[in-house]
């Protein structure tokens, strides 16, 4: 598991580490670690460290310390080590005093250092930034990318907000980031994810006294591999689960096959799907149970999906009312999202403990669930899952280019899902993503793991269809198997 911690919480666990240690060792371990990192980078990049042209970029704070002291290390390895300083007078004094002795210099022109340089260190902001770059810090952000330099940033790309994710105005584009102690909510979360780079985590001891529940999750392999459901010898169909699929109308029959495409590979019995679009489902996949009435005149399910494709005819408006009132978890939707009546899905918890909901909105669906513009969802992703889970009493699944997963237990870590992929953005895919999860549902994962383990397959399928070329929705469900056994392989 990848955890990240709020900034709140690192500096906790700062104060409680550097009581124990002798003054600035805390800053030496974070400054070594970055050194060998950059020393790894440009070995990579040019054979040796030495005669490497390295540019430090140093705000008015501690990161900027950090980028000073790393550079110093990186300066006695032979590195040409200049600083470029944003806050003259308010320059980390410690490390601009190893940095000179080490043989760095000053900057005098800082566009000139940056045109020539092999690698810049960026230490204009860390967890202490506020904002985006101040206006004299952006054009020599800008110059940092223009060439051809690597860009490194200390912690942080500076100008992200650490705790959300956001990115308020200008911010550094990484190429790597150093971070320490922990992962920071916003390099594991777009727009700020995006800016970050490569990750990479320096373990500067902070471990011990940071909270054992972080802000934040992402699952690995190995996390997956152990939450999937393994059938054993006395698994018969129905004891594996029931999945139930309400989805597709007369216009949208294509919804109703990749929903429970998504469905049979999710790891339920049997799928027995609900609604209008039953010859297309058969037509496709014989395997179906089909039923054409209401949802709850089917059979036994031990969940329901409903949704995607539904329309918003009387029949839709009933089956997602039919379904909100079993027992059973019940993942909603697409069409169902706008259909569902907020009394009844708030009541569902308090009727029965089974009852659980999961909600997939995208961003458009989610602001409209919210009352604000789609750009302050996708602005602001951490918040708009957080406040969609406590406001409906549910758990959510926002989707996107990072995929979030809340509870509506505020204490429970939101899951981030690290397997995404732009190619997923295509006609279809959350379909597939409804019937997956939902049968996750109906073998007995809670809702927040049957999302989180649900879009990791679903973004690690896209991967492995598309291979650098574009997938369509219905190749994604057909490389789920491959994703199911590239994770427990
Ligand atoms: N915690 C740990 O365990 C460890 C922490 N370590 C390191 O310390 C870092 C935190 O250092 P920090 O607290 O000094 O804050 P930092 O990020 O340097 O920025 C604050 C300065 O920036 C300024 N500023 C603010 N916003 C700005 C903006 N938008 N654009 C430009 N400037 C802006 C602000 O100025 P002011 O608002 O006062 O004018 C203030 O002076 C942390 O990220 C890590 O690298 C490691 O050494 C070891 C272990
Ligand atoms: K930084």
């Amino acid at each position: 598991m990848r955890t990240a911690h709020s900034v709140a919480a690192v500096r906790n666990a700062e104060r409680e580490l550097m009581d124990r240690l002798p003054e600035g060792a805390l800053m030496q371990r974070a400054a070594a670690g970055l050194a060998a990192a950059c020393a790894g980078l440009l070995r990579e990049a040019r054979g040796r460290v030495y005669g490497a042209r390295v540019v430090l970029l140093v705000g008015s704070g501690d990161n900027g310390g950090d980028a000073l002291y790393a550079g110093a290390r990186l300066a006695r390895r032979g590195a040409g080590v200049c600083a470029v300083l944003l806050v003259p007078g308010r320059t980390h004094q410690g490390g601009l005093g190893a940095l000179l002795g080490a043989g760095g210099r000053v900057a005098d022109d800082p566009f000139d250092v940056l045109a020539a340089a092999d690698l810049v260190l960026d230490g204009i902001t860390g967890i202490g930034g506020r904002g985006g770059l101040r206006p004299d810090a952006v054009p020599v952000a800008r110059a940092a990318r223009s060439g051809s330099a690597m860009v490194v940033a200390v912690d942080l790309p500076s100008g992200v907000e650490a705790d959300s994710g956001e990115v308020a105005g200008e911010a550094v584009r990484a190429d790597a980031t150093v971070t320490f102690g922990t992962y920071k909510p916003g390099l594991l979360v777009d727009p700020a994810r995006e800016r970050a780079g490569a990750l990479r985590l320096v373990d500067i001891g902070l471990g011990p006294y940071l909270p054992s529940v972080p802000a934040l999750e992402a699952l690995q392999h190995a996390d997956v591999a152990r939450l999937l459901p393994v059938p054993t010898g006395e698994s018969d169909k129905y004891r594996r689960g029931v999945v139930g699929v309400v989805a597709g109308s007369a216009r949208y029959p294509g919804a109703a096959v990749l929903a429970v495409a998504g469905a049979l590979r999710g790891g339920a019995g049997a799928v027995r799907y609900v609604g209008p679009g039953v010859e297309a489902v058969l037509a496709r996949f014989p395997e179906t149970l089909v039923h054409e009435g209401s949802p709850s005149a089917a059979g036994r399910v031990q969940s329901w999906v409903v949704g995607p494709g539904l329309g918003d005819g009387s029949w839709a408006t009933a089956a997602v009312a039919d379904v909100l009132a079993s027992d059973v978890p019940v993942l909603v939707d697409a069409d169902g999202l706008r259909l569902l009546d907020v009394e009844t899905l708030r009541g569902r918890s308090a009727r029965a403990a089974t009852a659980t909901t999961l909600l997939t909105p995208h961003a458009g669906e989610a602001a409209a669930l919210l009352g604000i513009p789609r750009e302050d969802v996708e602005a602001g992703r951490l918040d708009a899952v957080r406040e969609l889970a406590a406001r409906y009493g549910a758990t959510v699944l926002l989707k996107g280019s990072t995929t979030l997963v809340a509870d509506p237990d505020a204490g429970v870590p939101v899951r981030v899902n690290p397997t995404g992929t732009p190619w997923l953005a295509t006609a279809g895919s959350g379909d597939v993503l409804s019937g997956l999860a939902g049968s996750l549902l109906a073998t007995g994962l809670p809702p927040r793991d049957a999302g989180s383990v649900a879009a990791y397959l679903h973004g690690l399928a896209a991967r492995l269809a598309a291979r650098g070329a574009p997938v369509a929705a219905d190749d994604v469900a057909a490389w789920l198997p491959e994703a199911w056994r590239n994770v427990v392989g």
